[in-house]
This record gives C-alpha cells, structure tokens and sequence, in this order.
C-alpha cells in the first residue's frame, strides 16, 4: 500500500466525534489550522485491528453539507475532497449520538448519499440506556447499509469493533434510500428509522419524547407558551380573589378594631390611616403573588421553563441576544436583582450588560399590586368570551408591553452602545419531572415571607415618612390637609412635570415614596385619600379601589400603568446596577432611559386614551 489511508469523524455538534477521536488515538495527536480558516484541525494515528496504521482526523462538527458557518464549510470540503491541499478521507465514520437519533440521522443520509465507504458510531448508547430507551444497531445498519457499532466514547466500550468495522468498509453505492434529496424527506426518513430501532423504550421515555415533539415544535411550541403565560395570569386575578378579600377584610376589621380601641390621638392616625391602611393595602396582595410563583415554580420545576428557554433562544436571537439571557430575565418576573445577579452566567460581557439593562421592564411582582388595584378599578370584570376575563387579559397584555419594551430597547443597544455579534447557545433539556409538592411548599414560604418583609420594613418606613410628610404642618380650618402638608407641597411641584402626561398631583405623590419600591404607590395612595376623608365617614369607608375609581379618569389609569410598566422605581435595582457594571455610568443611564420610555409611553397613552374618547 503506497499511501497511509486516511479516516475521518463526522457527525453532528456534540455526538462525541472529539471523544471517539481522543480514545481511539490517544496522545498520537497532531493539532494544527486548516489553511486560511481559524477552525482547528486534529489529526492523529490509528492502528487498525489488521495492523494496518490509519491517520484519522475529527472534523468539526456540522448539521449539513451545505455549510452556514466556517467549522461546517472545512467538514463539507474535506469530506467532498474539495479543500485544496487536505487529501479526501477513504472512509468516514459517522458518529450519531443515541438519544438524539431522530436529529443525527437527518445529517448522517446526507453523508451517505456521497456513497463513500462509510462506518456509523451509534454512539452515548449508556445515555439513551439511562433515558430508558434501547436501539438495535442491526435495523439501522439494514435501513442505512453500512456497519452500525454501538459505542460509549467515554468509557471505551465498542472501540475494538469499531476498528474491524472501518478496517472492512469498503466500496459501496447508495442504495435507493439514500438518494433522497431535500431536508424534508430525510427528516420524515430520519423519523421512521428512528422509531424503527427502538427495541425498547420505557413508557415513560415514550412520553417524554412525544411531550417534546409538541412543545418543542416551531409552530405549536410558541403557541402553548404563550397559552400557558396566559392562563397564569388569568389565575392570578380568578383565584386570588376570595383570599384576597379575605385579607382586606381582616384589614379593616383590625382598622377598625384599633380605632376604637385608643382614644382620638395623633398616635392612633399614625396607626390606623398611616401604617395599617398602607401595609394592609399592600399585604392583600399576597395571594396573588403567591399564585405567581406556585405557577413559576411548577413550570420550573418540571422541566418545562428550559424549554420554554429553548423557544425563545431563536426569538432572542433576532434581538441580538441568547437563549443564555432569558433565564436572568425570567427571574426578573418575580423581581429584578437575582435576575441581574443572574445574568453572571453570561460570559459575553456586552451581552451581560444588554441583559442587566433590559431586566428591569421584566414585570416584577412589586408590580403586580399597582397594576391589580388600578385593573381591579377600571377594568369590568367581564368575560371577553371563552371563559378568558378582561382582567386577566389587561394584566397579560402589560406583561407583554414590557417583554415587548425590553426587546426594542436590546435591538436598539446592541445596533449602538453594545454592539456585537450574538454568542450561541447550547442547552441541556432537562428530564421532565412532577414538581414536588415539599419543593413547592418551601419555595412559596420564602416567596412569600420576602414579599411580607419588604412590606414590614421598606414600605413600613417609607409609610411613617410619608405619613408625618402628609400630617404636617396641619391644615388651616377648611383647607385641605393634602394640600397644606409637605408632601402636598412637593407633589405639587412634581405636579407641573407629570400634568403633560394626565398625572394628578395625588398620582404624583404616589410617585416620591415608590421610588423605594414600586408597591408603595398603592399605599401612599391608600394614606393620602385616608388623610384627604378626614373626618367625613362616608368617604372613609370607600375601599382604595373605589376612591380611585371616583377621581381618577380611565386614560387617567391607563396612563398609570403604562408608567409603572417602565419606570425603574426601585432603589435596590440601580444599587445592584452599579455593583454589578462597578460604577455608576450603567445606572445612570438605566435610571435615565427607563424614565424618558416611562414618560413616553404614559403621555401617548394618555392622549390616545383620550382621543379616542375612553
Ligand atoms: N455519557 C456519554 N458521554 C459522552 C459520550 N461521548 C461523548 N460524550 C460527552 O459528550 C460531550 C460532547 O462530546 P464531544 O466529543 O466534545 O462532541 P463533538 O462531537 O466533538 O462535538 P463538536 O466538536 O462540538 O462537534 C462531551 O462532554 C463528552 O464527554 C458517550 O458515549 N457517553
Ligand atoms: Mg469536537
């Protein structure tokens, strides 16, 4: 034999080609560039079992012949023998990975159909084993007409038979199966073969593989996700309500029960109107939050979030981000700061600094009781048809504007202050599993207890503040206590920059304190109509909801929200901010575009509200 015959490892990404190609070589390696591309070509020597020495190579991995990336254009070349100065492989060894049968075989025809001598690694067979699934080689290697060698490359197992394998491969043509062109046909093939090999499959790994088929699927896939964000917000309006006027009646109950109980002082004020009618009207949302979560949990919890995750990576993609980028800001839901300490994850720094930006337009739950209170006022809880309610639709829908915000402003980022090509993504799919009730249990204590202590520190400080802001100094006979105290007086002057956009001096007050936390709107709203009844009883008896719904117009509210859908009222979230850019450029430019959008989106709601006659 003149020249030392050559073997090449072709194969989908991450098959194991570079692990086969490590134990089949061993240190016999040669590492070097191919000619005038940056793709790393690994050479080494091979004895086969006939002590005939093979050099063998381990091209990069590739999903098809027809390259859209420089790895897949070297594979492509090198195996038609077009790449100038690389001699053409005699025999290929198609490497498949088992528990992704399906997806390796669609690559692995168009190999064959070049009709060389060809040999097919059938390999991580151990994973396919642990999934519950077990493939017979035999039917394989019929329908596709060359050897199939189960393989384990990590663990050394069918190296032996693997080798007589690609000593004894010889000339072959492709059969009629084989010529089959175009993706469609091969993946319908792909798909038969696939379910042809099972020897066995476990129920349960049967299940799985049909549950992806579905959720995964380009079409379907998106539409389920966005089905199932929906009914979680539908449930978060349905089901809270019982418990939640449950929670407001104990409320006033306990208001009612204090103010009673001490004789007319400054001290009883302070605790009825000041801190149990402002931490009251933010404890009631506790259900709500706490449906929140159990939904987020669950869909974490049994797989399903990741592919949710896998979903949007190519949505992600059309921003300039990854799929790496939508865990952080899927935490950010429940609340930005472990969504931006999240985002460490992300190694391409300005993808990480386009995440750490957008995270706070992702709706976090101290949003949830600005948008309920105001939802729950204006918005008639009707049924807009099918069992969907308006309310849930509304809350939905504000959800989505701030997804929607969050994806303009990375487009718009990563066009200008972090440009750059977006980073791949890859993604182990975790097992699908029942969530555990133990699990549940513990994560929605902790969601809950957080919620409960920022409302017995934060907003519980940020109220007494308030409060003394709106007592004093008193009003004359006649005046209104709102307008001669501090905090009328400095929502006055705020007034003048919020009137463009159908603010009222009281929505500015409420702005000041929620500053400190966006839920604190909803108290200093609930105190300063507390402090503006006074003594008129009628007025004092009026649920939050209802007094809003007495002064305030609907584009009134609808502009509300749509501020609180951008503002980045949250002084823990530029904190972490600029601990996590180090320095306060980030922040500020945060703080910056998140209030200009916020002011934006507020005033054309306004007017459009308006004009169009709501
Ligand atoms: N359990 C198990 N793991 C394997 C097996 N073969 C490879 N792996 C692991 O699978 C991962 C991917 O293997 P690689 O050899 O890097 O895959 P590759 O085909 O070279 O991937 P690219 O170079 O990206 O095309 C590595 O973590 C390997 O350790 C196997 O038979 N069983
Ligand atoms: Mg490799």
């Amino acid at each position: 034999m003149s020249r030392q015959r050559k073997v090449a490892l072709v194969g989908n990404p991450n098959a194991g080609k570079s692990a086969l190609f490590n134990a089949l070589t061993g240190a016999r390696q040669k590492i070097a560039n191919y000619p005038g591309v940056t793709v790393e070509r690994k050479s080494g020597r091979f004895v086969l079992p006939t002590g005939e020495p093979v050099e063998m190579t381990d091209l990069p991995g590739a999903y098809g012949l027809d390259p859209t990336s420089p790895d897949e254009e070297v594979t492509s070349k090198v195996i038609r023998g077009a790449f100038a100065g690389e001699a053409v492989p005699d025999v290929l060894v198609i490497v498949l990975d088992a528990s992704n049968l399906e997806q390796h075989l669609v690559f692995a025809q168009e190999v064959l159909a070049l009709g060389k001598p060809s040999v097919i690694a059938l390999n991580m067979v151990d994973l396919a084993e642990r999934d519950g699934l077990v493939l017979d080689p035999a039917v394989l290697a019929e329908e596709l007409g060359v050897q199939v060698i189960p393989t384990v490359a990590v663990r050394r197992r069918g190296l032996a038979e693997l080798g007589e394998a690609i000593a004894s491969a010889g000339e072959r043509h492709p059969g009629p199966g084989l010529t089959r062109i175009g993706a469609t046909e091969r993946r319908v093939a792909a798909h038969a073969m696939a379910a042809a090999a099972v020897l066995s499959e476990s129920k349960r790994h049967r299940l799985h593989a049909k549950l992806d088929q579905v959720l995964l699927n380009p079409w379907l896939g998106p539409l389920i996700l966005l089905g199932v964000l929906f009914v979680v917000f539908q449930a978060v309006f349905a089901w809270a309500t019982p418990f939640a006027d449950g929670l407001d009646a104990a409320v006033s109950a306990l208001h009612d029960g204090v103010a009673a109980a001490l004789p007319e002082s400054l001290l009883r004020d302070l605790l009825t109107d000041g801190i149990i009618t402002s931490v009251g009207s933010v404890v009631v949302f506790l259900p709500q939050i706490v449906i929140l979560f159990a939904f987020i949990l669950a869909l974490e919890a049994s797989g399903y979030m990741a592919r949710a995750a896998f979903l949007m990576d190519r949505m992600m993609a059309h921003v300039g981000l990854s799929g790496r980028s939508f865990i952080p800001l899927l935490s950010s839901f429940a609340c930005a700061i472990p969504g931006i300490m999240a985002t460490r994850s992300i190694t391409d720094p300005k993808d990480r600094l386009t995440t750490i930006l957008i995270a706070p337009m992702m709706t976090c739950s101290a949003r949830l009781p600005v948008y309920a209170v105001i939802i729950a006022a204006f918005i008639p809880n009707t049924n807009v048809g099918g069992g969907v309610g308006l309310q849930g639709l509304v809350l939905f829908a504000l959800y989505v504007a701030g997804v929607l915000g969050a994806m303009a402003v990375a487009l718009v980022l990563r066009r200008s202050m972090t440009r750059g090509a977006a980073s791949g993504f890859i993604m182990e799919l975790p097992k699908y599993q029942m969530p555990r009730l133990k699990d549940m249990a513990i994560g929605l204590w902790q969601r809950a207890w957080i919620f409960l202590r920022r409302a017995g520190t934060i907003i519980f400080m940020v109220t007494v503040v308030l409060w003394v802001m709106l007592n004093f100094p008193k009003a004359a006979p006649g005046e209104s206590q709102v307008d001669a105290s501090i905090a009328g007086k400095v929502a006055n002057g705020l007034a003048y920059v919020v009137k463009p956009i159908g603010f009222d001096r009281d929505m500015a007050l409420a702005l000041i304190p929620a500053m400190a936390a966006r839920e604190v709107a909803v108290s200093s709203l609930a105190q300063t109509y507390a402090v503006d009844a006074g003594d008129d009883e009628e007025q004092q008896a009026l649920e939050l909801g209802d007094q809003i719904k007495a002064r305030w117009t609907l584009p009134m509210a609808l502009a509300f929200l749509a501020w609180f859908v951008f503002a980045p009222q949250c002084m823990s979230t530029i904190a972490v901010t600029r601990r996590e850019t180090n320095g306060w450029k980030w922040p500020a430019f945060m703080l910056f575009y998140l209030f200009a959008l916020a002011y934006v989106a507020a005033g054309a709601t306004y007017w459009i509200a308006v004009a169009a006659g709501l």
